[in-house]
């Protein structure tokens, strides 16, 4: 496959690996993959990766190839599409990998409001955010759906820093202004305004990385009259949403105690037109079945935090039934509700809870056993499943003639000095072993280079860019 487009600045020569549908795993051998000056994949080619394709390509290209530079993937190497985060929150990073004693409601009173209380010095939303993107990227996750703080100016402070690092995703400012302490409380005024300034912001950045996404914080933060103007500011300005559902049991309860003239959780969103394609609301661990046919009406996605729900002990998400009734669903981190900032965790994460499940259904003797994800669907679900809920299923996730090239390039055999390298492989292993252990087994010591829209936004390497050739 081939488009004529531009001139050609990069050129991949080897192994690309995909899933271009749930549960379905592309091994491309030997692929040449160019892309364009604007980081569009313009040839994707596979078995036409050796010398002669190259040669052949570039011949072909003329002019339009002065200035490629040439990528050769090794035996160990492979390119796989860039990882989406479908849920995290960008001042949490700070406290990721420690306070995992407490459930929900606690955790937000312990730890996180007071934390997220410190955004208001921008000095230090600079520095976290810095921090948080930068290790994001180093991880291999090149789209991400941010809730930032409730404050206005260290939300731009996120912006900027995605931008600037070169980050595809949405950016929140948290709206709360109810059942939320004092140092941590907005006006409906301020929530809603806020949010506007927020939108015009992003927006007058003019550029297709990011999107600014309405985020009511969950329904317990906000008053009905807030989820409503928001619902509805959403829908006249087809602005995405993002909160959090039915993530824990006394969560649940409260939203009950406080909206009792809704039918359920689901439809406090639902009824304050929160709901829709694009809508990705986080966990939804324990809906109802009423419930999860509103979700999938509207088109809603869900966003699958399997880390952070061990770690809050809220309990485990039933994936399979969801993927049964085709609803889509994503992975996030939920930095940092779990102690991981890296959706390769969260792939393994995602796997475990759901073998959990499987052998909990097994020892209830249940008529139908559950099964558990295959590492064809959790791949799925942290690329092409994720860039889906987003919007971006057209733009990122898989290889595709006409998408931005937002990819990993994957060494397995990564040196890390004295005689060692990242993933012990050996004889046996074929392409899908190796990718099979680069997940369970790999880290960023793995990702080489993580590229975004074209742009190299990371890599281990020093004087890495290839091999830049003259036509
Ligand atoms: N995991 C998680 N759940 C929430 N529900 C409301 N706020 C939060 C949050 O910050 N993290
Ligand atoms: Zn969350």
């Amino acid at each position: 496959m081939t488009k004529d487009a531009g001139t050609i600045q990069h050129l991949f020569s080897g192994t690309c690996i995909d899933t271009p549908e749930l549960g379905k795993l592309r091994i491309m051998l030997n692929t040449l993959l160019a892309v364009n000056e604007l980081g569009r994949i313009v040839a994707l080619v596979e078995g036409g990766g050796g010398n002669e394709g190259i040669q052949t390509y570039l011949t072909k290209m003329g002019d339009r190839a002065k200035e490629v530079t040439i990528h050769r993937l090794g035996s160990q190497e492979f390119l796989f599409p860039g990882l989406v985060d479908t849920h995290l929150h960008a001042p949490q990073y700070v406290f990721t990998g420690t306070g995992g004693d407490t459930p929900l409601l606690e955790w937000l009173e312990k730890y996180t409001f007071p934390q997220e209380s410190r955004f208001k010095d921008l000095n230090h939303a600079q520095h976290v955010y810095e921090r948080c993107v930068r290790r994001l990227l180093r991880n291999g996750t090149t789209t991400a759906a941010y809730f930032a703080t409730m404050h206005v100016p260290a939300t731009k402070v996120l912006a900027d820093t995605m931008l600037r690092l070169g980050q595809r995703g949405w950016v929140g400012k948290v709206c709360m202004d109810a059942n939320s302490p004092a140092f941590l409380r907005e006006t409906h005024k301020e929530a809603l305004e806020g949010t506007r300034e927020i939108v015009s912001y992003i927006q007058s950045l003019d550029t297709p990385l990011l999107r600014p996404c309405v985020t009511p914080r969950f329904a317990i933060s906000c008053a009905d009259e807030t989820l409503r103007s928001l619902g509805n500011l959403a829908s006249t300005m087809s602005l995405p949403v993002q909160s959090h559902l039915s993530e824990n049991k006394g969560e649940c309860e409260a939203v009950r105690q406080l909206f009792p003239n809704h039918a359920n959780y689901t439809d406090v969103y639902h009824e304050t037109g929160l709901l829709g394609p694009s809508t990705v609301m986080a966990h939804c661990i324990h809906l109802s079945q009423e419930e999860k046919k509103v979700i999938k009406a509207t088109g809603t996605g869900i966003s699958h935090c399997p880390g952070s729900n061990f770690s809050l002990r809220s309990g485990i998400l039933n994936v399979r039934s969801l993927l049964q009734q085709n609803i889509p669903v994503g992975l996030g981190t939920d930095v940092s509700g779990g102690y991981g900032t890296s959706i390769m965790g969260t792939m393994r994460e995602a796997i475990t809870a759901s073998r959990l499940l499987h052998a909990l259904s097994e020892e209830r003797g249940e008529k139908e056993t559950l099964e558990s994800l295959t590492l064809e669907e959790v791949l799925y679900l942290a690329t092409l499943g994720g860039a889906g809920i987003m919007g971006l299923a057209k733009e990122v996730g898989s290889f595709e003639v006409g998408k931005s090239l937002d990819v990993l390039r994957v060494n397995l055999g990564a040196d890390l000095g004295g005689g060692d390298v990242a993933v012990d492989t050996f004889g046996q292993d074929g392409p899908r072993e190796k990718l099979e252990k680069w997940v369970n087994l790999g880290d960023d010591r793995t990702l080489t280079h993580v590229w975004v829209s074209g742009k190299l936004v990371h890599t281990t390497l020093e004087n890495e860019a290839g091999t830049r050739i003259k036509a």
